[in-house]
């Protein structure tokens, strides 16, 4: 049964309450005053557990420039919640018989892409209980957003240098817009065409219902730098950001929007 709206809030502080012990616990770990490990994998397993029955079946969204870690942590985060995970590109490339993503580039160009990304996501917006990996383009076309409203997106925002480094230490093989004839290393050239599509359509992405930036995580963690944030990391702090989302949507409902 779903559960009414007084005992919902009582959920969400009790949510509220253990979020800011995690937080608490990370900084007193990181700060060497106490030496008690923390199980992130726990962490990360309690936490689904308290946001699932919140979510009612509505899939999640992973939207990000390419490299963000869509695929990476959207797998994390199905495995935690038990719900099953679908990456677009995946299903895209199976949709035309199994062509890669950059051969349907090479062969059909990017219109004919961008067509059968827009059917996979309105194929999947029939469909509960998934998290979905979209490709880093997605977030372009507004018929996009109306499928993806069905669930609840989540920005995956990285900075670029990082992007460009995870890139660069990949390759660009399965990456068609990042292809380049420029010289130079690997990773100021994934830099410069991230820069390029980063001004395009970097807008775009804060269409989303929650953002998990890598950079606030950082600083929250006591970090240098994000590179040290490891995709379990970033999977909690989906999770917590969903959970914010939720608790606004819930805020509204009762205030009558
Ligand atoms: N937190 C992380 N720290 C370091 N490397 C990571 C992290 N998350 C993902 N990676 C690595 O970065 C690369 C890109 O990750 P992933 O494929 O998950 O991104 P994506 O958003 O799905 O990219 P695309 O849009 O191109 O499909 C992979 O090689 C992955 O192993
Ligand atoms: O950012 C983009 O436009 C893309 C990202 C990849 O996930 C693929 O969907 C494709 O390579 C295009
Ligand atoms: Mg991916």
């Amino acid at each position: 049964m779903e559960p009414n709206v007084a005992s919902k809030q009582r959920s969400y502080d009790s949510v509220k309450v253990s979020c800011t012990f995690n937080s608490l616990s990370a900084s007193v770990l990181e700060s060497g005053n106490v030496h008690a490990p923390i199980d992130e994998a726990q962490v990360l397993k309690n936490k689904s557990q308290e946001i699932e029955p919140y979510l009612s079946g509505r899939c999640i969204y992973l939207v990000g420039m390419m490299g963000s870690g869509k695929t990476t942590v959207g797998k994390i985060l199905s495995g935690v919640l038990g719900y099953s995970f679908f990456d677009c590109d995946t299903l895209i490339e199976q949709s035309v018989d199994g062509t890669s993503v950059a051969e349907i580039f090479k062969l059909y160009g990017e219109g004919f892409f961008r067509e059968k990304e827009t059917e996979v996501l309105q194929k999947l917006s029939l469909m509960r209980q998934l998290v979905v990996s979209t490709g880093g383009g997605a977030v372009t076309r507004p018929i996009n957003w109306r499928y993806m409203q069905k669930g609840i997106s989540v920005w995956l925002d990285v900075p670029l240098e990082a992007l460009a480094q995870r890139i660069a230490a990949v390759g660009t093989d399965s990456r068609p817009l990042l292809h380049q004839c420029e010289s130079g290393d690997a990773y100021t050239e994934a830099l410069n065409r991230l820069s390029t599509l980063w001004e395009e359509r970097g807008e775009a992405y804060a269409n989303a219902n929650a953002r998990v930036s890598l950079e606030n995580i950082a600083v929250k963690l006591g970090h240098k730098d994000v590179s040290s944030l490891t995709p379990v990391t970033i999977a909690i702090e989906a999770l917590e950001q969903i959970e914010g989302f939720l608790k606004e949507e819930d805020d509204m409902a009762i205030a009558g929007y």
